[in-house]
């Protein structure tokens, strides 16, 4: 809550997601909201000394737009430990110290997945602060069975509503909008089915290729990296039913109940699933080496960096209509937004001369936007239909995603937070496709980097 303080203690603090995300997200979240007062400490195994660590908080802070005068006294407040997270010992002595200062804890695993997983073990071998808050960082698992592990392990640590899986796809205002959008207009609910849409796809297409992460993502790949998490959850948010309220029972519960009824196409994941890895290329100009040759990779991993999978959910509102959920690194083109596309107009007068074009709603999520594309008659020959877009460059929110996210886990409230029984659901989908992919039974397609993927995928 605003005006009371806590302490915010960051595993992992030395690493590449505190200082390009969490930091300058903080610096968004303290910068827009004022009132939030954050004693900040980092932990890495790394020996950073106090210096860089109070240089980069201040430089994350300010790179957030926090001004000088809100980072000053954050910085002589923050203190930096030298500790390994998977020893019982350490870890339950810094804890303890941090409790006896008396201020609520919230603990970010800002860590590889599989430290967070030996950090939490090793909590359990000690009694946590009471009400303690833990930031789990997605991949969530790598597998339906480790993430149902993973749940059992932090049920045994704290309650479900201290444990917060973080997925900043669920911090980003345009998946917040699906919900204005959606539900505060009168002219989307009533033609949000079956009957008037045709296909739905969700993009995430990046232009960014590996930037050094190997020690994570030659492990994860597109489809656990991107798809697993985010981009479920974005399909979930845009095709659940409607909340009674905005709260996190009513909408976790909601988005869950979507994903129960979500399954591949045709429960086929050789079908339903493609992958590919990107080749040399060029992107801005910049040459891009072969993922295989990039430091830290293991060709021998196979590791997919374009994934696409297609599911199909079952209810009577969304029967028959496919959701292509695709996600990429080293693409020329970073779409990233969600399209839905209208079947056509069930009768056309006769006396146009041409035909009426699909209806299409593209929601851009990087950068903010929406369009509606809508037929109307051209200029020069009346009875000839044009599209036209409606379209709107929404203003760039004040609170990044990572901001929207820690002003929750600061809360104590949960609503944009993964529910264990989320995690689990995203995954179940998707195992038949970790199984296929595994078995080699799903060909690993090739694409140049700065292309628009294989010239045979589209
Ligand atoms: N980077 C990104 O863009 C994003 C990352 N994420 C997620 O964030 C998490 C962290 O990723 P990222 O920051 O990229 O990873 P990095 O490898 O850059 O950072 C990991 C951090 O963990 C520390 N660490 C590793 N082992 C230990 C240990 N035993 N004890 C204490 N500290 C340890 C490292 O310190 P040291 O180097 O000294 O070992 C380093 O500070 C992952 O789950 C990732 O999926 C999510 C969204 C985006
Ligand atoms: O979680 C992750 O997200 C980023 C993309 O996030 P965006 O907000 O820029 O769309 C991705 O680059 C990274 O690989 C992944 O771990």
């Amino acid at each position: 809550m605003e005006n009371s303080p806590v302490t915010l203690v960051i595993l992992g603090a030395s690493g590449d997601l505190t200082h390009r995300l969490l930091l300058p997200g903080l610096g968004t979240l303290l910068h827009a909201r004022p009132g939030y007062r954050v004693h900040l400490v980092g932990a890495a195994s790394d020996d950073l000394t106090a210096e860089q660590w109070t240089q980069r908080v201040r430089e994350g802070l300010a790179e957030g737009g926090c001004r000088a005068d809100r980072i000053e006294p954050m910085i002589d407040d923050t203190t930096f430990e030298h500790l390994d997270v998977t020893n019982p010992s350490a870890l339950e002595e810094f804890l303890g110290r941090l409790a006896a200062e008396g201020r609520p804890i919230v603990v970010y695993f800002a860590l590889p997945p599989a430290i967070s997983q030996q950090a939490c073990q090793a909590m359990t071998q000690f009694d946590l602060p009471p009400g303690i808050r833990l930031a789990i960082e997605k991949p969530f698992g790598s597998s339906l069975a480790s993430a149902q592990d993973f749940n059992r392990l932090l049920a045994q640590l704290v309650p479900e509503r201290q444990i917060f899986r973080v997925d900043h796809y669920l911090g980003k205002a345009t998946v917040l909008n699906l919900l204005g959008l959606r539900f505060g207009n009168r002219i989307f609910e009533p033609i949000w089915n079956t009957v008037n849409i045709e296909r739905v796809e969700i993009i995430a297409d990046e232009t960014l290729a590996l930037e050094g992460r190997a020690g994570y993502y030659d492990k994860a790949g597109a489809l656990r990296d991107m798809i697993q998490s985010h981009l479920l959850l974005v399909m979930a948010m845009l095709a659940m039913e409607e909340p009674a309220s905005i709260d996190e029972v009513e909408l976790r519960d909601l988005v869950v109940h979507l994903l129960r009824s979500t399954h591949l196409a045709g429960d086929d994941p050789v079908q339903a699933s493609r992958r590919a890895r990107y080749t040399a290329g060029q992107i801005d100009g910049k040459d891009i080496p072969s993922y295989t040759d990039e430091k830290g990779v293991d060709p021998e991993r196979n590791t997919d960096t374009l994934a696409e999978v297609t599911v199909e959910i079952r209810n009577s509102r969304w029967a028959g209509v496919p959701f292509r959920l695709r996600s990429g690194k080293a693409l020329g083109d970073g779409f990233r937004g969600i399209v839905v596309k209208f079947r056509p107009v069930v009768h056309l007068p006769a006396g146009f001369h041409n035909t009426a074009e699909p209806n299409v709603l593209v929601i851009g999520m990087t950068p903010e936007s929406i369009a509606l594309s809508l037929n109307t008659n051209a200029e020069g020959d009346r009875w000839d239909l044009e599209q036209t877009s409606l379209a709107a460059d929404l203003t760039e929110s004040p609170v990044r995603p990572y901001g929207e996210i820690l002003q929750g886990i600061l809360d104590g409230d949960p609503l944009l937070s993964v529910r264990g029984d989320m995690t689990e659901e995203c995954w179940r989908i998707l195992q038949p496709v970790v199984d296929a992919w595994a078995a080699g039974d799903v060909p690993m397609d090739e694409y140049a980097a700065g292309s628009t993927g294989p010239s045979d995928w589209r």
